[in-house]
């Protein structure tokens, strides 16, 4: 497995470009499965799991052509026909984000059976929602040794589903279900994350009639065909912030460009309140920082347009050198402060209670061996290692590149210390 080293105490100046989303592509390209002409997407991001997912499509009966466009990287899924509609248990463990496949599997050919996805490191993950709103749009769901078998042998029927509380893949998979069925459907109490309307404005340009996508409500009246589309992915916020976070870490000047710095203002406010220098420009932000210490802020995860929980992990290896103490509260995962021992390897001064991490800003980090436990986890060990002395190896990074694209490379430009060990092959993608 391979490594990452990062020897601490280099500055950050440079632009770093952002790529498409991964928790946007991966939904997209489910979406492919919803009919049977080419889905091209671009501004694509390189990764794992697009990757992995690519995989499962292709046994599905897609054919994946990713290829270098005009634009960047650019993926064309063409599914003329479903060939399989099993999505097995090694394909679905291995990342959840495969199970997204039930969906359109359903809408499009009245059957499926994929493996249920299990937990994974930072909580339980149900997916009860999921299925509620497949069973309000009148699939027959049934649940044997791990798989869900579903059937909606006359289609599916739109239907009003309202979700008790948020979530981003329950709503995801309704509107990916009901874009094919019988009448309208109703999704209230919806997630309003920007992927949402990432996925609407694909979904419309191959035909569908979805409203109201980045709201609590979103209307979706049902058509009997799709087509194919051209659609460029929403630049990745979770990245952008997280750039904007070891720019902040560090010290120095660096730009983040190709990005809609308004996607993460939660963060950006909170950087500001630390004392660092931000300037939102046209197609991203420029973070500034010298010389000074930052102020400990306290945060607390929310759905958007909250604080990101997937910029959890990162603010919180901020704040272990910030002058003061900083309150994190995490409200979306009940376990997702396993980067907190991690850090506390590297120095930081971290107590854990229940859903709130405690941090006291401490002077120096010190470089030390270090171990991935999930995917923004491993990111924040590397956001810290840019500080400790001396070096820090981060392991299991297996699990950073599902969600980072070059990232050594990215850092690299800027003038970190960064470089990845080569190991023996890859290990699991669950997070
Ligand atoms: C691939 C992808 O886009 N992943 C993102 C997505 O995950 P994901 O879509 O899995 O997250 P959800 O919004 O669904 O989860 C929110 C909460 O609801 C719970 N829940 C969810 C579904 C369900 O059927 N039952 C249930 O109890 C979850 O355990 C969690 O506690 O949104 C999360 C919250 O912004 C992000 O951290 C993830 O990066
Ligand atoms: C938790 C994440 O992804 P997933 O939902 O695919 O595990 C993430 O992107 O931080």
């Amino acid at each position: 497995m391979d490594r990452i080293a990062i020897t601490g105490g280099a500055q950050l100046n440079g632009i770093i470009p952002v790529s498409g989303a991964k928790n946007s592509a991966i939904k997209l390209m489910a979406a492919s499965l919803l009919t049977d002409q080419p889905l091209r997407l671009t501004n694509m991001p390189r990764l794992a799991d697009t990757r992995f997912l690519g995989k499962l499509l292709a046994r599905l009966g897609a054919q994946v052509d990713e290829r270098e466009g005009p634009d960047g990287s650019e993926t064309v899924l063409h599914a003329p026909e479903i060939t399989s509609g099993f999505a097995p248990y090694d394909l679905v463990r291995q990342m959840r984000a495969s199970f997204n496949v039930l969906g359109p599997l359903i809408a499009r050919t009245g059957q499926a059976k994929v493996s249920l996805p299990g937990g994974c490191t930072i909580g339980a993950r149900p997916v009860d929602l999921h299925l509620q709103a497949l069973e309000a749009l009148g699939a027959k769901i049934d649940l044997h040794e791990g798989y869900v078998y579903a059937q909606a042998p006359r289609g599916l029927k739109g239907a009003e589903i309202e979700f008790p509380f948020v979530s981003v893949g329950a709503t995801e998979h309704a509107m990916l279900a009901a874009v094919l069925a019988d009448g309208v459907t109703l999704i209230k109490n919806a997630a309003c994350e920007p992927e949402l309307l990432d996925l609407q404005i694909c979904l419309n340009a191959m035909g569908a009639k979805v409203e109201g996508a980045g709201t609590p409500t979103i209307t979706i009246t049902g058509v009997a065909k799709l087509h194919g589309a051209t659609h460029s992915v929403i630049p990745d916020r979770i990245e952008m912030g997280t750039y904007a976070v070891a720019a902040a870490m560090a010290g120095g000047e660096v730009q983040l460009t190709r990005a809609r710095p308004e996607l993460i203002d939660s963060l950006l406010v909170k950087l500001e309140e630390a004392g660092c220098g931000v300037v939102r420009t046209e197609d991203g932000v420029v973070i500034r920082r010298n010389g000074h210490r930052l102020e400990a802020v306290n945060v607390e995860t929310q759905p958007y347009p909250g604080f990101a929980t997937d910029l959890q992990a990162q603010f919180m290896a901020l704040m272990t050198t910030a002058k003061g103490e900083s309150h994190i509260r995490e409200t979306i995962f009940e376990n997702r402060f396993m980067h907190a021992p991690e850090l506390r390897r590297l120095g930081a001064d971290i107590s854990v209670s229940g859903g709130e991490a405690r941090v006291r800003g401490v002077e120096r980090l010190e470089g030390a061996e270090v171990m991935a436990t999930d995917l923004r986890a491993s990111v924040s060990l590397v956001i810290a290692g840019l500080v400790a002395r001396g070096e820090t190896t981060v392991s299991r990074i297996y699990h950073l590149d599902r969600g980072f694209e070059r990232l050594e490379e990215k850092l690299g430009a800027c003038g970190a210390q960064v470089r990845r060990i080569k190991g023996d092959g890859e290990g699991d993608l669950d997070g």
